[in-house]
Order: structure tokens, then C-alpha cells, then sequence
């Protein structure tokens, strides 16, 4: 089982994305594809006339605040131009997709956050009103009742609070945790850049390889957005994931460079060439 993560930054070439995943599909291989959606929500939410608002936690992760509004907007771009989008070039590459958000048969569930700590100039501010939360439960029925019968999910946030209300999580730990709920061998997050680079936005500085068991000790290389993705792949891996890897979302056949080793694989090194 392979979970693909692709985000939803500037430069993502999804046709070439689909196009790979058909075709490892149609050879046989059991997926399942989470996607972001940041970068249109952002242009969406400009142009309603609701620009999004994002704050550091005192931790230094960066997230978006997600007022009833923003959940509204997101939910409009996630949800449906993006889900939508990708379940309908599978279905045109002759791959039964389905898209789902994880409020759907509540496939990502957890606790709703209601406040949030924000810095800013310096000081801790208390924001309220936030619809947020982290995926703390996979419910896999669902998923599972699709893969056995020839479907491809397409998963998006939002996930359900335990209350059944729509909560903005993060997509990359989102993945981690469907990874380790399926224990998948492999878990890729795919984006806008080659994978983790030691001196962002230097390409040629990609780190190759990440051993399982010192995944926070290159956190430090990571700033704002890409720290959750490598969190999220601490998370996996102590959770069970075979490897995990940072890939490129801009080339031909994505899916099927990560899996042959480029990009940063994040593994023990007898699972690295799986
Ligand atoms: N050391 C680093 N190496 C690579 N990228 C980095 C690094 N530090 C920060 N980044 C940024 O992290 C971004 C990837 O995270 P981002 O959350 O934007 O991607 P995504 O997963 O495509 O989005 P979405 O939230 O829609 O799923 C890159 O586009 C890059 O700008």
C-alpha cells in the first residue's frame, strides 16, 4: 500500500501526477491519494473578499486561522475544485476514483480547537473562534470497503471533530496517520519542491537521506510550511511506515521517481530501496 500526499502549492503538475498513478493502479499496486489545496484557497478567499490569516504558534508552526468563513472557502476549494479536479482526470485515465473529505463516513476524526496561540510582535496572542484540530483517528472501514472493491480514494481535509464538526488539519499528518492506520510500506509527499533542502530555496541542496530514528534532528533545516511534513513523517515512521519520502510534484511519472529513490527518503536503511 502506497499514500501519496501531493499539496497544493504553486506548480504542481497534476495531469503528469494522474497520469502516474493510473498507470501504477492499472499495474496493480493499491493507493490512495491525500491533496492539499493551500495555494487556491488563498486566491479564493482573496477574491471573496476574506484574505487568509496566518499565525506562528509559539512552537514556530505556521497554520492558517480558520474562522467559520474560512472553513466555508475551504471546504469550496478542497473539497470540490480540487477534489473534483483530480477524481475527474483519474476518471478520464479509466481509474474509478472517489473523492471523499475526512468529514465524509468521518474517515479523519478529531478534537476541535477552538482557541489558538498566535506570536505576534513578539507577544502571545490567545485567537478564538478557530475551526482547527489533528487528525487523532482513522476510521478505515470506509477506505477499506473502496480498495476492496477496485476503487482509488481521493482524500481531502477537513476532518470531523468528535463532535461532527468540519476542523482544518493539517493534510501532510493527515497522510501519516492513514499511513500508519493502513500501515502502508510507503508514504510520499509530494510538492512544489525536490524534497527536503538543507538550504531552502537551494535546489542543489537536497538531503538525500534521513534515518528513521533522527527525524527531529532535521527539522532544523525545515522553515514554516515544511516542518509539518517533516513532523509528519517522524509520526509515520514511529508509527510503522516502512518510508517515507519528500518528492517532487513538477516532473513527469512524480510517483514513480519517488518510489525509484529520488527525492529525501526518510527510512531505516533496510527499508530505503524498497
Ligand atoms: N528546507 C526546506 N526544503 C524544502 N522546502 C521548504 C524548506 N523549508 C520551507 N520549505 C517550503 O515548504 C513548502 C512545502 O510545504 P507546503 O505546505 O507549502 O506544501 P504543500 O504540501 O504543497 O501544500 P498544502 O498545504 O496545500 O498541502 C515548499 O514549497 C517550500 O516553500
Amino acid at each position: 500500500m502506497i499514500i501519496v500526499k501531493v499539496g497544493g502549492s504553486l506548480g504542481i503538475d497534476y495531469d503528469a501526477l494522474c497520469r502516474d498513478i493510473a498507470a501504477l493502479y492499472k499495474a496493480g499496486e493499491k493507493l490512495i491519494l491525500v491533496h492539499g489545496g493551500s495555494a487556491e484557497t488563498n486566491r479564493v478567499a482573496e477574491a471573496l473578499g476574506h484574505p487568509p490569516r496566518f499565525i506562528t504558534s509559539p512552537s514556530g508552526y505556521t497554520s492558517r486561522f480558520t474562522d467559520r468563513e474560512t472553513i466555508e472557502i475551504f471546504e469550496m476549494v478542497y473539497c470540490g475544485k480540487m477534489n473534483k479536479g483530480i477524481v475527474e482526470r483519474l476518471q478520464r485515465l479509466g481509474v474509478n476514483a472517489v473523492g471523499l473529505s475526512g468529514l465524509d463516513g468521518r474517515v479523519f476524526e478529531g478534537k476541535h480547537k477552538d482557541s489558538v496561540r498566535s506570536v505576534e510582535n513578539g507577544k502571545v496572542k490567545l485567537l478564538r473562534g478557530d475551526h482547527t484540530g489533528t487528525v487523532e483517528k482513522v476510521n478505515t472501514h470506509l477506505i477499506e470497503l473502496l480498495l476492496d472493491n477496485g476503487y482509488l480514494p481521493v482524500l481531502t481535509p477537513p476532518a470531523s471533530s468528535y463532535e461532527g464538526v468540519a476542523i482544518n488539519v493539517d493534510g501532510d499528518r493527515a497522510a501519516a496517520a492513514l499511513a500508519t492506520a493502513l500501515k502502508a510500506h510507503t508514504l510520499m509527499m509530494l510538492s512544489n519542491v525536490p524534497g527536503l533542502l538543507r538550504e531552502y530555496p537551494n535546489e542543489d541542496s537536497l538531503i538525500p537521506f534521513i534515518p528513521a530514528t533522527d527525524v527531529e534532528s532535521y527539522m532544523g533545516f525545515a522553515q514554516d510550511r515544511m516542518k509539518k511534513k517533516v513532523l509528519g513523517a517522524a509520526e509515520a515512521v514511529a508509527g510503522g511506515v516502512g518510508r517515507v519520502i519528500f518528492g517532487d510534484a513538477r516532473i513527469e511519472n512524480p510517483v514513480s521517481a519517488a518510489l525509484s529513490g529520488k527525492g529525501t527518503v526518510v527510512a531505516d536503511k533496510a527499508n530505503a530501496a524498497d
